[in-house]
């Protein structure tokens, strides 16, 4: 099995259950090292299989690393695994939920997510214009007639964004059901969902599961933000390490499960604003979905209000031609989420704070000297 950059590349997983799915991923995962986010309760003792490389993290292990700063790690979410990115010293992460399985391609073959991963994220990215046959660069494709020249060399790309086969990753509404929906309704009344949230009848999915496999890659385009999913996702840390901060989630805050958007609205304008790209589409996961979508629907509630003011004011702002590196882009950033969105609830204040003390929490582990 072909293990590439396995010396470059640390896969991070952040847990809330077991890691039996990595027996699973044994011939792909095994040439790598792993970096373990284990959330809840610390004294819980985790199983990782025999045979793995890897290094564990509790939260007694985050608060005793980040001292004053661990408190912008959220607990009790996904968010968490942020903090994987953070301690490793690699230039690439690959990160993966532990509901997630091997996907196998249309002729039957296991999908090896970190070759294809690889593949995305070393060859350009194409923001500026849209190539109809999608990544030029994969196997088989080029540009097409009419690409302008000027445009072929393309930029480095920072995140390679893959996909899921069987549970896609909608949103709570979609995924519960009519039952849970009238529960809620019953509860919140008649205003509890946005208007922006169709009829109903007309979204609920529970049963859907996706069969669909697409053999594309493509790059978003500059000026176009999409929803990032933390599921199936790898990165250039180098690039991009220092903004992929998952917010604050989770216990003790209003909202949960935005994370993986809130990392994905402040990446791409920061991609956009640097010149780098990001990826979607291939390689598949095969996502098992272990979490309870009327659950999760409590835990999205305010983030499916307030995504309908965050996304506009990501859309419309501007970074400065003085913030030339990711940390400057982020802590501008920050000031700007404090004034542009704190109307919106206090929340907002503090995932400022929040993101301002992630980028300290990244100098004081990834110290300049030591990047270089
Ligand atoms: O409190 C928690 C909850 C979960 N985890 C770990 O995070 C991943 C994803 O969890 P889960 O499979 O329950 O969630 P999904 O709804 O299927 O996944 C999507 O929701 C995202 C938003 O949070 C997430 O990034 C998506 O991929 C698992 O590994 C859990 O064990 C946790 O650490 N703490
Ligand atoms: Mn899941």
């Amino acid at each position: 099995m072909s293990a590439p950059l396995a010396d470059q590349l640390d896969i991070v997983i952040p847990t809330i259950r077991n890691l039996d799915f990595l027996e699973e991923w044994r011939p792909f995962f095994q040439p790598y090292h792993l970096i373990i986010v284990q959330d809840g309760d610390p004294t819980k003792k985790i199983h990782v299989p025999e045979g793995f490389d890897y290094e564990l993290y509790n939260r007694n292990d985050i608060e005793r690393i980040l001292g004053d700063k661990a408190w912008a790690i959220s607990f009790k979410d996904s968010a968490c695994r942020c903090f994987g990115f953070m301690v490793s010293k690699k230039k690439y992460i690959y990160t993966i939920d532990d509901d997630c399985f091997v996907a196998k391609d249309p002729s039957g073959k296991p999908i090896n997510v970190l070759e294809q991963h690889i593949k995305n994220l070393l060859t350009p990215s194409t923001p500026f214009f849209f190539n109809t046959l999608y990544d030029p660069y994969r196997e088989g494709a080029d540009f097409v007639r009419g690409y302008p020249f000027s445009l072929r060399e393309g930029i480095p790309t920072a995140t390679s964004h893959g996909l899921w086969m069987n549970i896609p990753d909608y949103d709570a509404p979609t995924q519960a059901r009519m039952d849970e929906w009238d529960c809620l309704q019953t509860c919140w009344g008649p205003h509890a969902f946005p208007h922006s949230i169709p009829a109903r009848q007309h979204m609920v999915k529970p049963r859907e599961r996706n069969q669909r496999y697409v053999d594309a890659v493509m790059t978003v385009p500059k000026g176009t933000l999409y929803p990032m999913c933390g599921m199936n996702l790898a990165f250039d840390r180098d690039l991009i390490g220092a903004a992929m901060y998952f917010g604050l989630m989770g216990e003790g805050q209003p909202i949960g499960r935005y994370d993986d958007m809130w990392a994905g609205w402040c990446t791409k304008v920061i991609c956009d604003h640097l010149g780098v790209g990001c990826k979607t589409g291939l390689p598949y996961v095969w996502h098992s979905k272990a979490s309870n979508p009327f659950v999760n629907l409590r835990k999205e509630y305010k983030g499916i209000f307030w995504q309908e003011e965050i996304i506009p004011f990501f859309q419309n702002l501007t970074l400065s031609k003085t913030s030339t590196n990711v940390e400057q882009c982020y802590l501008e950033l920050a000031e700007l989420v404090r004034k542009g969105l704190g109307h919106i609830d206090p929340y907002f204040s503090k995932l400022a704070d929040g993101m301002v003390a992630w980028i300290e929490g990244w100098r004081l582990l990834n110290p300049p000297a030591a990047s270089a």
